[in-house]
């Protein structure tokens, strides 16, 4: 039996989101396009006999018990009735609050990694359910392929999508899905599109107006990346990316950025790099 693992947890983009309408619950019905970035985290994972889930790299801000990484471990370990535990160590690369999915992708990477080393045996479908528990958008990290998304985030239709090089620029602001999710000024109403017409659609993310209005730092970056390209807001941000035909071409524009704004380039991709490595070990 494998007792060690070492994984990645990459980032995704939202290319568009589209918000079409709010369930009684309060969550909002949305349309949106995920694709994976070749930038993540890393986990590693070591087996314990004696059933305990210990995270031992410590986050700012998240107490160990809340973290994604030690809830997805412990509701798996509970669900699947498994009696073996495991250390796990993070290196943190993403930013947090950043709407690029650094602690969904966390937490599918723990599942897929767990049920690895644990020789649980369950399905995609399994997992998948078990991370919606968690998160709206753990299905997608945990199925690993680029796809139209839909409901909270969760039917999700794959997609093959062309695969550019990112800029993505990180203004340093944490932004509240739940707070952008309640302003009043949202837009709610977009028509819902359909997959097949999805290459035709000039997409566009409707948390964008609000989020820019909130966080002046964000407006600033799309400003300032809209002077190169086609700037974009991902998820509720603070991230704001664009598109290159290659990695020349973004590393140029990053060059001309501010040294003050964060920013890192990478290749967007439809398989996930975690789903690469999960094939590696097969
Ligand atoms: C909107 C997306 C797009 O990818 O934004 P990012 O978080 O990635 O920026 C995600 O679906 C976010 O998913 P996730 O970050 O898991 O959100 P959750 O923790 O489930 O929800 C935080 C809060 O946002 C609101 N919320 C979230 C998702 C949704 N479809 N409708 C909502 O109204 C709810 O008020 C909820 O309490
Ligand atoms: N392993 C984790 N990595 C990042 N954030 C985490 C993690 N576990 C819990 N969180 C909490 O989830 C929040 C959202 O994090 P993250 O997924 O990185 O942002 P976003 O949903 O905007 O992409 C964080 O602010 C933090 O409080």
């Amino acid at each position: 039996m494998q007792h060690r693992l070492t994984l990645p947890a990459p980032a995704k983009l939202n290319l568009f989101l589209h918000i079409n309408g709010r369930r009684p619950d309060g969550y909002h019905e949305l349309q949106t396009l995920f694709q994976f970035l070749d930038h993540g985290d890393d986990l590693h994972f070591a087996v314990r006999e004696d059933g305990e889930i210990r995270l031992n790299t410590s986050i700012e801000g998240v107490p160990h018990d809340n973290n994604l990484i030690v809830r997805a471990a412990r509701r798996l370990q509970e669900l699947s009735n498994c009696k073996l535990g495991a250390d796990i160590w993070l290196d943190k690369r993403l930013p947090m609050g950043g709407g690029i999915g650094g602690g969904s992708s966390d937490a599918a990477t723990t599942l897929l990694g767990l049920n690895h080393l644990w020789q649980l045996g369950w399905d995609e479908d399994q997992l998948a359910a078990l991370g919606l528990t968690l998160g709206a958008d753990v299905p997608v990290f945990v199925r690993g392929h680029a796809a139209f998304a839909e409901g909270v985030g969760e039917k999700l239709t794959p997609v093959e999508l062309e695969e550019p090089w990112f800029l993505v620029v990180v203004p340093q602001v944490f932004v509240s899905t739940a707070e952008v999710f309640s302003d009043p000024e949202l837009t709610r109403d977009t028509p819902p599109i359909k997959v097949r017409s999805l290459l035709g659609v000039d997409g566009h993310n409707d948390c964008q107006p609000v989020v820019e209005k909130r966080y002046p730092d964000v407006r600033n970056a799309l400003i300032l990346l809209g002077k190169f390209t086609d700037a974009r807001l991902t998820g509720t941000g603070a991230c704001v990316f664009g598109s290159f035909p290659n990695q020349g071409d973004a590393d140029k524009v990053r060059r001309q950025l501010p040294a003050t704004l964060p920013s890192f380039v990478a290749q967007g991709r439809n398989i996930s790099m975690l789903h690469r490595k999960l094939q590696s070990l097969a």
